[in-house]
């Protein structure tokens, strides 16, 4: 049974006087999906999802977000939850208000305990806004995302400046909220956390999609690696090899292990020692370093 796409965008552009920041965009998000738009600086990223949230109007395209415009506001809107990077709360207000406010604003039903539970503020609930750490801010900010557990969530960089059980007890409220049937939008610049969360990856460079598919539908276009370092001067090496930083050095490669063998013998043949020797298929960060150099 085919359902409308949560999200669908046709041939998004969005410019800026004579800037074309979106270059004819499209992309669909389906229910339950978590989906991540990831991309170098500038890339476009914001100005997109600006459009999907329905705080930009489309230079041209077409947006829909449960079938409907982002633009009509009261029909859409009380539908999705979203975390910006700031969401700017008022520095007078202590946590217990500001999430009340979330409440009113997004009109969506819950109590304020139960988010405060959730976000982990519930011993913060009497503090003010501007008393609160970097990480129990982002951590407020994540309680507009939950509030009323919205069909629809929007996450951008939500990790950042969390410490790691934050991190944990993020993810975990995020994955129930999922199996509850939520759909997910994420921004991150921690590859990693995309590359383990995300079903599926639309990567931007200058405006366009470079790569867009599941991480492995991403990667496998691509070769696989071999990095390593020397301890000490060696001979010559067997296969074609980047230097990359400070003695270690890169192997592309679409026969990895053939040449993962290779590699390993000449090393014995030569009693050479192979330090922090990695081999596996490209990640991430290798598309964005490749990016980088385009
Ligand atoms: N209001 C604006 N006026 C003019 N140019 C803009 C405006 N907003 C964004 N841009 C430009 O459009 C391009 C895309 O910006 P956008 O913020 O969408 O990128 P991004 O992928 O979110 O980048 P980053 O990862 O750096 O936050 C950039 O070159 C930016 O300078």
């Amino acid at each position: 049974m085919s359902s409308t796409p949560v999200i669908d965008v046709e041939r998004l552009n969005v410019t800026y006087g004579d800037f074309h920041a979106v270059k004819d965009l499209s992309f669909r998000v389906e229910r339950g999906e978590l989906y991540a738009l990831l991309g170098t600086n500038g890339a476009g990223k914001t100005s997109t999802l600006e459009t999907v949230e329905g705080h930009r109007t489309a230079t041209s395209g077409t947006v829909r977000v449960f079938g409907q415009s982002p633009r009509d506001r009261r029909a859409v809107r009380p539908r999705m939850g979203i975390m910006l990077q700031d969401s700017g709360f008022s520095p007078d207000l202590t946590v217990k208000e500001s999430v009340r406010l979330i409440g009113q604003l997004t009109q969506r039903a819950d109590t304020v305990e139960r988010v405060l539970g959730v976000v982990n503020l519930t011993r913060k609930a009497g503090t003010k806004v501007s008393q609160l750490s970097g990480g129990e801010k982002r951590r407020l900010d994540f309680a507009t995302a939950v509030y009323g557990a919205p069909e629809l969530i929007f996450l951008d960089e939500p990790t950042t400046g969390l410490d790691i059980q934050s991190r944990d007890d993020l993810w975990d409220t995020v994955d129930k909220l999922r199996e509850d049937g939520s759909t997910v939008v994420l921004t991150t610049h921690y590859l990693e956390e995309a590359q383990q969360r995300a079903d599926r990856i639309g990567l931007m460079h200058k405006g366009a999609f470079y790569r867009e598919g599941t991480v492995s539908e991403l990667t496998q276009t691509l070769p696989s690696v071999i990095r390593f370092s020397l301890a000490a001067p060696a001979p010559a090496l067997p296969l074609e090899a980047r230097r990359e930083s400070e003695g270690t050095f890169l192997i592309e490669t679409f026969g990895l292990q053939k040449d993962l063998h290779t590699l390993l013998r000449w090393a014995q043949d030569h009693a050479v020692e192979l330090r922090r020797l990695e081999a596996g298929p490209t990640r991430l960060d290798d598309v964005f370093r490749a990016l980088g150099t385009d």
